[in-house]
């Protein structure tokens, strides 16, 4: 099945079964800080829409967490259902959520370029974020209303000054376990650190998330759903938690 890679032993998506989870004393809380001026661009990659970030410098990172050193934001993006029953690539006691926000960020200390880091088991780490239905989310807003110039794979518009730490829950604690990238090249390479608490999206939009298209203009067209990974085992891994 292409969807596994021969030998893995760390992919991902998992199932966080939360009674199985381990807290870890030693985990030290997440730092963030993210500078709004290397936001540069959205743009439709024919899998999901994202936003990328000026990574040639120490501007956005996070350290601290389960990170021996700091990673350097490169990209957030998003997983969704085609309706609000499923959506997200990990689960929580086997709930699907609406949606997924992932954070990318990769290790500048140890490697010269993302693309290398995206072939060492340390090489990355992806904050991953829950988005549950309820109040409309006015940060996300920002983004729903560029997503019309977005529609089409592979178009991209400017998009500058955004923190992408206002989609993150205030709320300090998170899951964190050794996996993999959830496309292809699927490689062995994340640090994940998942946020407990969701944020609240409204229906309207995740809508806009669903108007979007995997196809190019003029092809037929094909509306971006259900962009998100099965579930894969977790072999002889352990889920830590940052809380009791
Ligand atoms: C060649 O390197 C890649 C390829 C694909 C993705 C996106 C995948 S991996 C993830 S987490 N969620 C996704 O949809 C990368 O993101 C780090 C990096
Ligand atoms: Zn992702």
């Amino acid at each position: 099945c292409p969807l596994t890679i021969p030998g893995g032993t760390r992919q991902s998506p998992i199932n966080i079964q939360w009674r199985d989870s381990v807290y870890d004393p030693f985990l030290k809380p997440l730092k963030i800080s993210y500078d709004p001026t290397t936001c540069l661009h959205i743009w439709n990659n024919g899998y999901s829409f994202l936003v990328e970030f000026d990574d040639s410098t120490d501007k956005s990172i996070i350290v601290g967490g389960p990170l021996e050193n700091q990673y350097r934001l490169k990209q957030f993006h998003f997983h969704w259902g085609a309706i609000n029953d499923w959506g997200s690539e990990h689960t929580v006691d086997s709930k699907f959520y609406p949606a997924e926000l992932h954070l990318v960020h990769w290790n500048a200390v140890d490697y010269p370029s993302f693309e290398d880091a995206v072939m060492e088991g340390n090489g990355l780490a992806v904050i991953g974020v829950f988005l549950k239905l309820g109040a409309r989310h006015e940060g996300l807003q920002t983004l729903v209303d560029a997503l019309p110039a977005v529609r089409h794979k592979d178009t991209v518009i400017e998009f500058d000054e955004f923190d992408p730490s206002c989609l993150i829950p205030s709320c300090p604690d998170y899951w964190t376990y050794a996996g993999s990238l959830t496309t292809p090249p699927l490689t062995e390479s994340v640090t994940w650190i998942i946020k407990k608490k969701p944020i609240e999206v409204d229906e309207d939009q995740l809508e806009a998330f669903r108007t979007l298209l995997f196809t190019s203009d003029g092809e037929e067209e094909r509306r971006m759903v259900d962009n998100f990974r099965p579930l894969q085992p977790l072999m002889n891994r352990t889920v830590r938690s940052s809380f009791q």
